[in-house]
């Protein structure tokens, strides 16, 4: 499999409802996700031209749509969160959540997100969200892996 890889950035507040931690409180992040697709080729040939598996700018502007445009500059809260604090309904960025906006679902949210936009010859591979420089969390499509006679 051939894959491409590219990077985004956004800028989104969130709280964490439920959480004995500092991140309970409404705080920021500049989060970095790593997208990665692909797709199988014929490995012994050059592809035909224009030589793209999916042009960089295309894969842009699907994840720029799907994920950067909702979440940039945005604060995201869980309903939870939202009805034990009602005041920050007055935000006018607000996009409110079934769920808490951990790494973990808001990277499930951005690969149903992706998914469907691809182009029907392309695969999402991986995804990698950043939420800090130290933490991110990773959804990797599961390979299957050929023992012997056996998948
Ligand atoms: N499994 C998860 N754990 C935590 C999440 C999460 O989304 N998934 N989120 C948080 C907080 O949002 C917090 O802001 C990030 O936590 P942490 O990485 O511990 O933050 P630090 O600033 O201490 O990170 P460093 O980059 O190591 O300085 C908490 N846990």
């Amino acid at each position: 499999m051939l894959l491409l890889t590219k990077i985004f950035d956004f800028e989104t507040a969130h709280a964490i409802d439920g959480y004995n931690g500092l991140c309970k409180n409404i705080h920021g992040h500049s989060y970095e996700l790593h997208v990665t697709v692909g797709s199988i080729v014929n490995e012994n040939a050059f592809l035909p031209a224009p030589g793209f598996l999916l042009d960089f700018k295309d894969l842009k502007t699907i994840v720029q749509k799907a994920v950067v445009d909702l979440f940039d500059h945005k604060l995201v809260l869980s309903h939870n969160y939202i009805a034990q604090h009602p005041e920050v309904l007055e935000q006018e960025n607000l996009v409110s959540w079934d769920a808490e906006p951990t790494a973990e679902n808001l990277l499930l949210f951005i690969k149903w997100a992706i998914q469907d936009e691809l182009p029907t010859d392309m695969k999402l591979v991986e995804l990698r969200l950043y939420e800090t420089k130290n933490s991110y969390a990773t959804w990797k499509e599961e390979v299957e892996v050929y023992q012997g006679d056996i998948w």
